[in-house]
């Protein structure tokens, strides 16, 4: 390919096809003023951005996104830490986990019946699994379609004797079927575990997971994919900084000067549009919004005549902090 080809080549960005993850995705890029725009109907997989040329949607399962981030056939994509770490041998080396996303939460962990009561914890269950090595020259089955996960968590815990069944969907019925002892799966809200009469081990918890959104290092990063990325990141932050914090307004005092450097050091506020040019006038600073009352309160306190407080839709930035924190990977 020629250094022309490449630059002409869009962004990839994945998203979920299906499952929980999907609409969550679809009003995250949203609020970022990023509306996917897929293409004849629900089953045509690719689409674009409204606004954004140089990117290429594509729709894809949860899984096949890790997948494609960890080859490079995606630049950027939403999924699961969980398939993440499942999927990429070297997690480090091959992706960079942006941001979490505050939604998709599952807690991946080992799973056996209620009725081992006996069975609190991985110390307890390597007994179990010993003895049924012993005594009967079986090995405990683990039903599960995280393999590698389990794989790396029970030779942590130092659990040795046992043998993956490798599950495609509904793992937890695996025991009740009589395919497999115990499972490690992922779990929301407990009810698939008790309702199939299973309870998670006291150190059982292999990782807690939320959707991330994911660039691949391995992927070309012309200059036409890295422009597209600062503008995708760079409404992503602005959203993110409008969401958290909040914009102060203040009236000066007419007479008299307030020291705004040491009152916006004190509740981390920053000027964004910099330091007031004469006495009086107004002056806009920025703060989270759990320390909004109290940079108000300090404001009156010092003499301002006025102060609003209001939410922005978007605060962009001359720094790119999440764009930045990639291409200096790259
Ligand atoms: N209760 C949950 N159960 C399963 N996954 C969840 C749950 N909550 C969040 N997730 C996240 O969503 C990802 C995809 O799961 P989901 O079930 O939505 O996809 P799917 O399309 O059904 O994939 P699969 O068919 O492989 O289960 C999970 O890997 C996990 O990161
Ligand atoms: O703790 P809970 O809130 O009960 O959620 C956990 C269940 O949800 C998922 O299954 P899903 O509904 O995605 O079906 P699948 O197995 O076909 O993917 C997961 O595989 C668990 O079975
Ligand atoms: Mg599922």
């Amino acid at each position: 390919m020629s250094a022309s080809d490449a630059a002409a080549m869009p962004l990839i960005l994945a998203v979920p096809s299906k499952g929980r993850l999907q609409e969550n995705a679809s009003a995250f890029f949203g609020r970022a003023g990023l509306k996917l725009a897929q293409g004849a109907g629900a089953r045509d997989y690719r689409g674009k951005l409204l606004g954004v040329p140089d990117v290429e949607v594509r729709y894809l399962s949860a899984s096949e996104i890790a997948a494609q981030l960890a080859s490079g056939a995606a630049h950027l994509g939403v999924t699961g830490e969980d398939l993440i770490r499942e999927t990429l041998p070297d997690v480090r080396g091959q992706v960079e986990l942006l941001t979490p996303l505050g939604f998709g939460n599952a807690t991946v962990v080992v799973a056996v019946p209620q009725a081992w009561i006996d069975v609190r914890d991985m110390s307890d269950l390597d007994e179990v699994a010993a003895g049924m090595r012993t005594r009967h020259g079986r090995r405990l089955r683990v039903a599960t379609k995280y393999v590698n996960l389990t794989r790396r968590f029970f030779a942590e815990k130092g659990v040795a004797d046992y043998r993956i069944v490798e599950s495609l969907g509904a793992t937890e019925g695996a025991p009740a079927a009589g395919s497999a002892e115990i499972v490690v799966d992922i779990t929301t809200t407990g009810a698939t575990l008790s309702a199939n009469a299973l309870k998670v081990l006291d150190d059982g918890i292999i990782l807690r997971s939320e959707a991330n959104l994911v660039a691949s290092l391995k992927a070309p990063w012309g200059e036409g994919q890295r422009a597209a990325l600062r503008t995708v990141l760079g409404r992503i932050a602005a959203e993110e900084r409008a969401r958290t914090t909040r914009e102060v307004r203040a009236a000066l005092p007419e007479s008299g000067t307030i020291d705004l450097a040491t009152i916006a050091g004190l509740h981390e506020a920053e000027l964004p549009y910099g330091a007031p040019r004469g006495p009086e006038g107004e002056i806009v600073l920025r703060c989270r919004e759990a320390a909004v009352f109290e940079l108000a309160g300090a404001l009156v306190e010092a003499g301002a005549r006025a102060v609003t407080v209001r939410r922005v839709d978007y605060a962009f930035a001359a720094e790119n902090p999440l764009a930045e924190r990639l291409l200096a990977r790259l």
